[in-house]
């Protein structure tokens, strides 16, 4: 999910004693979860449709259709246009902005604000764009979304993780993704529709927005804080009101002390210990993960879907209604992973989704360099539906491992003094590397041509070894036992324990860049070694990486 799990106080040690019943409040709460991730996925996906359309673009985007009627010389470059990319990619460079400044105002002033603030942003650039007699009024209200998203993404994953009942929290996780895919497939659907009113069928596409965006608002001025913000923010009383009226019972002491606890352990540090070497294996996931989900090529499709295989020759029509059909399997294979990503584990959906992805992705870099030139103006029809049959397969490889794994896996692998601050980069790079493919992608295609996949391909080889060899399976491991999942694996224990603790253990430790022999140990390193007590088997040794 956009913003992932940020689960203050998720599992706590009283868990099992918790008592919770499905009040209205969580449902209100599912349709909060709902309209923010339909309003991400559906200016996300808006977009692309719009800049398909030569109404839209004759009215602020001139240059493009003027590069269109010469299409001929190199049809892949008929969109190459900084400008329209930047329209695209302005969102997520706010958004990325905007979403560390709401992780302040979400811990300072709670997630409720940040959520109004949210929707309010969002309300204001569906008004701009929807009413847009120029192109400043495009990109501002872009920018307004970005804040939106930026704010949206931070509090309501965060809202939900809080207020929802323990058992139903992973669930809702992949359904903040769910929701996202529905929104990019709405949007696909209207935009194949409004692209019969003209000329101004765009303005309906994109002021839609307005409803998914007055239902974040409403919600947020609606609904309470979550206990824990109220707790974090000096109300504790506040916050054990509203908990026992969220879970229908006086009986919620022990889910009360475990959010108390958990407010305190949050306080212990956040963004330094984050930065901090025992730290380092989640630092670069938060990092990574992100990086290479966007780099698997995932929104070149979402955003620019018709303009691809407007490219290839198809009409205006059947360029929409193949980013339709891309949508809908999106949305389904999404609905895949929420079956089997607890009963397969993360790190075997990452291997087949990998594979799938690169198998499509070069597979259609291979049908494309076979059957379309530059100088050709439409491809065969044969080939137009293997492009799309290829692309579905990459996208439902996508959809049921990278896509929601590349939120739900970030927001697990965290303690919880820096899971916050964690979820925050993570929120932040994935929306700095939804710009740069934004802003790329049309470009590359026009240099790159059909190699644009093989490029793609390359970056998701990379992801898979990465997940083959450096990231543990999370799948069942309580929320408390994430340190020592990372003190077990083979690579990342030498920054998580000590080299006394790793020796203990006979785990590899390096002279020179060689794995050692216990005897080579300084004798300083291999003192504590002698004082672990035979009887129980403990260690002495205290971790010394933390910087
Ligand atoms: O469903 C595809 C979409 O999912 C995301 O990863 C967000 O969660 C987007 O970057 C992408 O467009």
């Amino acid at each position: 999910m956009a913003g992932g799990g940020i689960a203050v106080g998720v599992a706590g040690a009283r868990a099992t004693q918790y008592e919770a019943k499905i009040t209205p409040a969580v449902i209100l709460i599912c349709l909060i979860a709902a309209s923010g991730g339909l309003l991400f996925g559906y200016d996300l996906g808006v977009t692309g449709g719009v800049a398909s359309l030569d109404d839209f673009l004759s009215d602020f985007f001139p240059s493009v259709v003027r590069g269109k009627a010469n299409a001929a010389q190199n049809p892949y470059c008929q969109y190459d246009s900084q400008l329209l990319q930047l329209w695209t990619s302005t969102m997520f460079i706010a958004g990325a902005v905007a979403g560390l400044i709401a992780a302040l105002v979400t811990r300072r002033y709670g997630r409720r604000l940040t959520m109004v603030v949210g929707g309010l942003a969002f309300l204001i650039g569906t008004g701009l764009l929807a009413g847009a007699v120029h192109i400043s009024m495009l990109f501002l209200g872009r920018v307004f979304l970005g804040i939106g998203v930026g704010f949206a993404n931070q509090a309501v994953p965060l809202y939900l993780c809080e207020m929802a009942p323990h058992s139903i929290r992973g669930a809702l996780n992949i359904c903040f993704q769910l929701a996202t895919t529905i929104g990019i497939l709405a949007a696909q659907c209207i935009n194949y529709g409004t692209s019969f009113i003209t000329p101004w069928g765009w303005r309906l596409s994109l002021g839609l927005a307005g409803v998914p965006a007055s239902m974040l608002f409403l919600g947020g001025l609606c609904l309470p804080d979550t206990p824990v913000s109220l707790i974090q923010r000096g109300h504790p009383d506040v916050g054990r009101k509203v908990l026992e009226r969220i879970r229908g019972t006086k009986n919620v002491d022990a889910e009360f002390l475990d959010m108390h606890d958990a407010v305190e352990l949050s306080k212990q540090g956040n963004w330094r210990k984050l930065f901090t070497r025992t730290h380092r294996p989640q630092l670069t996931a938060a990092v990574l993960i992100p990086f290479f989900q966007q780099f698997t090529g995932i929104n070149a499709i979402m955003f620019y879907a018709p303009q691809i295989f407007n490219s290839l020759g198809s009409g205006k029509s059947s360029s929409l209604l193949s980013a339709v059909i891309i949508g809908a399997i999106n949305c389904v294979a999404t609905l895949i992973a929420i079956f089997t990503v607890d009963r397969f584990g993360r790190k075997k959906l990452f291997l087949e989704g990998g594979i799938q992805m690169i198998v499509a992705e070069i597979a259609t870099g291979i049908v494309m360099a076979a059957t379309f030139h530059t100088n050709q103006a439409k491809i065969t029809n044969t080939a137009a539906v293997g492009v799309l049959v290829l692309i579905c397969i990459f996208v439902s490889g996508f959809a049921w491992s990278w896509g929601p794994l590349g939120w739900l896996v970030p927001s697990e692998i965290h303690t919880i003094e820096t899971r916050s601050a964690g979820q925050a980069i993570t929120v932040s790079v994935n929306f700095l590397f939804s710009f740069v493919i934004g802003q790329a992608f049309l470009s590359m295609l026009c240099k790159m041509r059909f190699g644009v996949y093989f490029f793609f391909a390359f970056w998701v080889c990379l992801a898979t070894i990465y997940t083959i060899f450096l990231l543990p399976e999370t799948k069942g491991v309580p929320i408390e036992e994430m340190q020592l999942m990372w003190r077990t694996h083979w690579f990342w224990r030498r920054f998580v324990t000590t080299k006394q603790e790793r020796c203990a253990d006979h785990a590899p430790y390096t002279v020179d860049g060689k794995e050692a022999e216990m005897t080579q140990l300084p004798v300083k390193d291999r003192s504590p070694i002698n004082s672990v007590d035979e009887g129980t088997g403990r260690k002495d040794g205290s971790n010394d990486h933390a910087a």
